[in-house]
């Protein structure tokens, strides 16, 4: 079977003419269905910028990236949609809109599923945020929950849409750590349950456990590192 992600000889520049700057260099990686991997690394090795790669979220440049099989170099942009479809993403800050309840906030996620009906969609919304321990909290907006009940919202959110990939950003940053503990059990067990594959960046060592395999980015290079924890 394809690998989910299949990464090899990426490269990955910003800028242009003599401000060209290189930050991923001939990467190559594969991530299976089911597996979850977390990504360390020093800030600005390049993690956020791979993994916004893999959700075809910019382009990719030189090397080949295929996700769920589709090769995104050269992609057009309706296939990029389609990976954005199938992916949950969790990045820093929640993103949540806080003009919207808890519910409101994932049920946008179902919005962009156009094969479910607008009474399936909601009884999936409630039964998500269920899942994440906020079923007191649905009509709750942001500024009413604390940071660990809104990264909850956020999981939520990419997981409500039964997505083959999540990718999450420092999903427990500025958690403390009986939250960031529990907001990773809960992407580890519906990732179980949904089968999807789950990449996560981090700088924090308290979560390492629960991944299967580590993998480490140094000055916009991989290597694969054992898990020791
Ligand atoms: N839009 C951009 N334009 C120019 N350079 C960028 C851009 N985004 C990132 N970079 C540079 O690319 C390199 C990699 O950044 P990236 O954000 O991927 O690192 P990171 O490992 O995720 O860091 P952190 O852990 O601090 O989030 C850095 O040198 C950064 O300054």
């Amino acid at each position: 079977m394809e690998p989910v992600i299949s990464i090899q000889g990426l490269n990955h520049y910003f800028g242009h003419g003599h401000l060209r700057k290189q930050v991923l260099f001939d990467l190559s990686a594969h991530i299976d269905a089911g597996e979850i991997v977390i990504m360390t690394g020093p800030s600005g090795s390049g993690k956020t910028t791979l993994l916004t790669l893999i959700g075809a979220l910019r382009s990719a440049q030189e090397g080949s990236l295929r996700v769920l099989g589709q090769e995104l170099r050269h992609s057009t942009t309706e296939q990029q949609i389609q990976i954005r479809r199938q992916t949950g993403y969790i990045f820093q800050g929640h993103n949540l809109l806080h003009a919207l309840t808890a519910r409101q906030n994932v049920q946008m996620a179902m919005d962009l599923q156009p094969h479910v009906s607008a009474k399936q969609a909601k009884k999936r919304v409630d039964e998500m945020l269920c899942a994440v321990g906020l079923q007191d909290h649905l009509d709750y907006y942001p500024h009413q929950l604390s940071g660990g009940q809104k990264q909850r919202v956020a999981i939520a959110r990419a997981l409500v849409a039964h997505p083959k990939i999540v990718l999450a950003d420092e999903p427990t940053a500025a958690l403390d750590k009986k939250s960031g503990r529990d907001v990773v059990e809960i992407m580890r067990n519906l990732a179980r349950e949904q089968g999807c594959t789950i990449l996560i960046v981090t700088h924090d060592n308290r979560i390492l456990d629960v991944a299967d395999r580590l993998i480490h980015m140094e000055d916009g290079r991989l290597s694969e590192t054992t898990l020791s924890v």
